[in-house]
């Protein structure tokens, strides 16, 4: 075990016990979720962060492939009160910096009091506290990551579902979780994912039924393309979109978002349908929110602890998005049926058949 140095804006340095060596600096965000430490880190909205698990143990089942929701790690490194030695054999496989017995109490009261902040790590044989000290003065703001987008996204479009009978989904992948593409081929979509920059002219070759905005890290300021792609859609084409998805969406519908302290990050973020009454526990990863949706848009979930937008209705396009993660990796599963709700959307959509009459 090496030395382990996590300096936290401000100045503070904790120290911890190295797992996997390396320097880091990021955002220091934290999740509350207990399971699904695979698909946490690997889901691309996690860019540029530093992930720090309040959960005191993590990797007590192992690591499969299976669970990955893209083919890398995306924390810029990794924080916890305890790792298991298969997932630290698998974070020092992909260079990524972990440290564990520090008090992660400390760590998320910080984040929680002070906000979402940069921070600098250094882990190794001769580390020092100068090292993560250094890191964090290199760090960036979220928002200062212009080109977060390129990172994450497919260079070329690839195609899912070829075969299937359903829906076409024009799905621009802004760091898009496999589970997504997956819930949507599983509904018998064929699912195009296309670059996060794609032109009209690109979504248009595949004539889509819906528009789909996917996921993704860093501040929706920052993806102006896929913003204007919206606007040039959402008249003639339905639209949808899943967390980054409903704060791009809004955008382009005159909506804004704003920074939240700390955020979401978790799997059990109570939701309240307005119209059923009804809540839904739902799995989220967030910093960023709807804080006006425009005039063309309706709020139809909000999140109970905080009264935030956690689904998004059109009133005068067909549009429906959701803040949270309805294909649930990791997650209770009481969503799924947000990809009903859009295929049909889409659906509805499709101009109907021409039969000949004859
Ligand atoms: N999971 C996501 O799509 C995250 C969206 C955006 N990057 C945010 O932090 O709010």
């Amino acid at each position: 075990m090496t030395a382990a140095y996590v300096a936290l804006e401000g100045g503070h340095v904790i120290e911890g016990r190295g797992r996997s060596p390396g320097t880091a600096r990021g955002e220091l965000v934290f999740t509350t979720a207990y399971s699904g430490y695979e698909e946490s880190l690997t889901d691309p909205s996690y860019e540029e962060q530093v992930l720090t698990f309040s959960y005191p143990l993590i990797g007590n089942y192992g690591v499969r492939e299976e669970r990955f929701e893209s083919d890398r790690i995306h924390p810029r490194a990794v924080i916890a009160r305890e790792l298991t030695d298969d997932v630290v054999e698998w974070l020092d496989s992909e260079d990524v910096p972990a440290v564990d017995h520090l008090d992660t109490r400390d760590v998320v009261t910080d984040v929680r009091e002070e906000g979402a902040m940069k921070c600098g790590i250094a882990v190794g044989e001769n580390a020092t506290p100068d090292d993560a000290l250094a890191e964090l003065e290199r760090c960036k703001a979220m928002s200062d990551h212009t080109e977060i987008g390129e990172q994450v996204s497919v260079a070329e479009t690839t195609t899912h579902g070829a075969d299937n009978d359903g829906e076409t989904v024009a799905l621009v992948d802004c760091g898009v979780k496999g589970s997504i593409i997956d819930s949507l081929v599983a509904r018998d979509a064929t699912v195009h994912v296309f670059p996060h920059d794609a032109t009209a002219a690109d979504v248009d070759a595949v004539d889509p039924d819906v528009l789909f905005i996917s996921n993704g890290p860093g501040d929706p300021a920052n993806y102006q393309a896929a913003v204007d792609l919206v606007s040039e859609f959402v008249e003639d084409t339905p639209v949808a979109g899943i967390c980054l998805g409903q704060q791009i969406v809004a955008r382009a519908l005159g909506g804004t978002t704003e920074k939240m302290a700390f955020g979401h990050r978790g799997v059990n973020q109570p939701v309240l349908d307005l119209e059923s009454g009804q809540v839904v526990m739902t799995t989220q990863n967030h910093g960023y929110t709807v804080a006006d949706p425009g005039d063309h848009l309706e709020v139809t979930q909000i999140n109970v602890n905080d009264d935030t937008p956690e689904g998004l209705d059109g009133t005068d396009y067909d549009v429906i998005t959701r803040q949270y993660h309805p294909e649930a990796n990791p997650g209770p599963e009481d969503t799924l049926d947000f990809f009903d709700d859009v295929l049909e959307l889409a659906t509805a959509e499709t101009p109907p058949a021409v039969v000949a009459d004859d």
